[in-house]
């Protein structure tokens, strides 16, 4: 039995074939590919909607196909032939469904639409930002103090507080576009058609006998039942780097392979990131909204792709444009205005851009912020919202990449951030280093439904003041709604079996079977490529990563020179610190056949490093998760990393007795503790091979896919879900 929704289908064949079922009315067509014997019944599920159409298409013989509907309350046993009336019957059943739905939402509306005219018959059509901004904060006292009605909504158009039921509503009258602002669940039932349409589609689909082989050759598209099952859910990432549009480092590897991860377990999911360059894939949605920041009117446009199941979602304003090579640059008041805009513009997209013709709702939508940057969403998204009714069943979860950066600023910056008075608590810090201080990611913290970081390592090492960096009382504070969630890679794009960087230059793509001629071609063609002897008996040690404190490079420079009396190459990819970045240019120019100083960001060379190189380094002082030794072992390359936070999680010392572990660790940042390390590993490399290739197949065979984390994740979600 195949199930649309929650009416199920029974589908009756005749002969051993394949049929695909087609769900028209779905904005974005989807496909259910079964392959069958005769006159079986089937097992599938249809991801689409309550009210989707279907056909059946065959694989080009010219065989009879048909499809039954049955009532959901029928039992298996009474539906296995083809009955005209039964299938009548279904659908007077599934008209009477659609129309109560359809009275349920009129009756929405009518209530929604009389609530805003009340509110409205209060206040003037067009009121000015700072009487709003006093509305707010007068609604917020009412509310505080239980006078505000539940589910009363601010009468402002969209602007600083954005919400535009009103507008909304009003546009609903005249162009059925109402979804936008429904829960999803309805939204997305309701499309954008009238409930006239909505009828007329239905009668469609009671025609449900179809000719096979008129149609085109099957394409599979399969598409298993959700893996969420219940729990799938809207989610909505929200990040200021997305790669492979912009990267800086491991935030937009993640903003850009774990929704991938959460679509693929039937997740209706978007990225929502800032489009600082014109991307090719991307189309303008027409969307444009204006936002205030630092008192100014700010024009944002929604530009939109669908790629590998995921709407990504940019948005374009002149502040983000073109400083992708400088993401975080400017002063610390540009930064803070171009995140303002970007959260203020964020948390609307559900509203306001519709992904494939139909927004995302605000109902069954969990956002995913990251990192300090995006901190002001769940703020933004109680005080605006929730605190007044709206995005009722709407949460966030805030996820930690990195505590160093929180985004500081004087207890004065809280004027920027448009919030009402009494919110400043939640961004008031005090902390030895920065006295009373604004912290952003304090109060996105303590505003957060659910708060997340990338390994349990790191998520122990936040409690403890040294780990915490001032934010450690509030993060044990959180406790209860905190946990560690280890990243996992794309293994799509960082598989050595197809890497696409691997594909020329000498290069080659190998697996696991591969590893001892595909590796090694890869090392040559490194060595070559960048003017190092090609000698396949000399390790190459590789260090990839932001010259910074966080990465202990320079831990590596004070090793420089034990390293340069051992018979080893060492490449270093990186660029941060102008100090640090001399000093790889020095290297090299001091030992120019041992040292490559690659000062710069290249994912080229990043791939074919991590190819081609034997052990990668990374003696990071702390490390959230960690990508670059997730990468490494996936390509046989052997990582030798101080065990801290994820790098403690992912990186299991090399037992040599047991012929067990990963690489090598060391326990505290420092330089002979590094060198202790590499020596052990060296010796390794070279006296034990059949270790050393013991090291690499075990971290070539580990599970590191974001599909592991993504079930961590969605866990998470349907915590923040239930928040009440
Ligand atoms: N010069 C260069 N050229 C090309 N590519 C370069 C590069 N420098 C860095 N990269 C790439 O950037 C990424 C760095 O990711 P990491 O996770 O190692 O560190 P990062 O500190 O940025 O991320 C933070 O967030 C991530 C994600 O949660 C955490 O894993 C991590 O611990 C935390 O510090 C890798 O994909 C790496 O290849």
């Amino acid at each position: 039995m195949a199930s649309l929704g929650s009416l199920p289908f029974v589908i009756e064949t005749k002969a051993e074939s394949c049929v695909l079922l087609h769900c028209k009315n779905h904005h974005r067509p989807k496909f259910t590919h079964f392959s069958y014997k005769p006159r079986k019944s089937l097992e599938a599920t249809c991801l689409h909607e309550l009210t989707c159409g279907i056909s059946l298409r065959c694989d080009g013989r010219r065989q009879l196909w048909r499809i039954k509907r049955v009532r959901s309350s029928d039992s298996e046993e009474g539906v296995g032939d083809v009955d005209t009336e039964d299938t009548l019957q279904a659908t007077i059943e599934k008209s009477k469904k659609v129309l109560a739905m359809q009275r349920d939402l009129l009756q929405r509306i009518a209530e929604r639409r009389k609530l805003v005219s009340s509110v409205n018959s209060n206040h003037p059509d067009k009121i000015s930002y700072e009487e709003r901004n006093d509305s707010l904060q007068n609604q917020d006292v009412a509310s505080s103090t239980g006078s505000m009605e539940p589910g009363q909504i601010l009468p402002s158009e969209a602007g600083p507080y954005g919400v535009d039921s009103s507008q909304q509503l009003k546009k609903a009258d005249s162009e059925a576009v109402w979804s936008d602002a429904l829960p999803s669940f309805l939204s997305r039932n309701s499309e954008t058609t009238s409930v006239k349409d909505k009828q007329d589609k239905d009668s469609k689909n009671s025609s449900l006998l179809v000719e096979s082989g008129a149609s085109d050759p099957v394409i599979e598209d399969v598409q298993p039942p959700p893996l969420a099952g219940a729990n799938v859910m809207n989610v909505i990432l929200v990040a200021a780097e997305c790669a492979p549009w912009s990267k800086t480092g491991g935030l937009g590897d993640v903003a850009g392979a774990l929704p991938k991860a959460l679509a693929r377990r039937g997740h209706r999911v978007m990225v929502v990131a800032p489009r600082y360059g014109n991307y090719a894939e991307t189309q303008d949605t027409g969307v444009r909204k204006r936002y205030k920041v630092d008192g100014q009117d700010v024009e944002v446009i929604y530009f939109q792709a669908y790629i590998d199941g995921v709407d990504f979602v940019f948005i374009e304003c002149p502040m983000f444009l073109h400083i992708e090579n400088n993401i975080y640059g400017g002063n610390r008041m540009d930064i803070l205005k171009r995140m303002i805009l970007f959260c203020k513009a964020a948390v609307e997209v559900p509203w306001h851009v519709p992904c494939g013709g139909v927004c995302y709702g605000d109902g069954n939508l969990v956002f995913i912020a990251n990192d300090w940057h995006t901190a002001l969403l769940p703020v933004y998204l109680k005080a605006y919202y929730r605190d007044n009714g709206l995005m009722k069943y709407t949460r966030s979860v805030l996820v930690i990449h990195n505590i160093a950066h929180q985004g500081r600023g004087p207890v004065d910056d809280f004027r920027y951030v448009d919030l009402p008075e009494n919110y400043m608590d939640l961004f008031r810090l005090y902390d030895p280093v920065g006295g009373e201080h604004f912290n952003i990611f304090a109060a996105g913290l303590r505003t957060a439904d659910r708060i997340v970081t990338v390994s349990h390592g790191y998520a122990w090492e936040l409690k403890t003041s040294e780990g915490g960096w001032g934010l450690h009382n509030i993060i044990n504070e959180c406790d209860w709604k905190f946990t560690g969630i280890v990243n996992g890679i794309d293994t799509k794009d960082w598989n050595p079996q197809y890497d696409v960087h691997l594909t020329s230059d000498g290069y080659t793509n190998y697996s696991l079977e591969g590893l001892q001629t595909g590796k090694p071609q890869c090392k040559a063609a490194l060595q070559k490529e960048l003017g190092l002897p090609v000698r396949p008996e000399v390790p190459v040690i590789g260090f990839i990563g932001r010259l910074d404190h966080q990465k202990g490079v320079d831990l590596i420079a004070e090793a420089v020179p034990w390293m340069m009396g051992q018979d080893v190459q060492l490449i270093m990819l990186g660029t941060g610190r102008p100090d640090l970045e001399q000093m790889l240019r020095q290297f090299e120019n001091q030992h120019q056949d041992k040292i490559r100083g690659w000062v710069g960001f290249s994912v080229k060379t990043a791939h074919r490093m991590t190819a081609g190189a034997d052990i990668l380094l990374m003696p990071s002082r702390f490390e959230p998760c960690g990508l670059n030794q997730l990468y490494a072992m996936s390509y046989g390359t052997v990582p030798v990393a101080h065990a801290v936070g994820g790098l403690r999680d992912t990186v299991q010392p090399f037992d040599p007795f047991k012929e067990s572990g990963l690489g090598w660790t060391f326990d505290s940042a420092d330089t002979n503790k590094l060198i202790h390390a590499l020596g052990n590993c060296l010796y390794t490399y070279r006296e034990y091979k059949n270790s050393w290739e013991g090291l690499q197949r075990r971290g070539m065979m580990q599970e590191l896919s974001w599909d592991h984390a993504a079930v961590h994740y969605e866990e998470v979600l349907v915590a923040a879900k239930y928040q009440w």
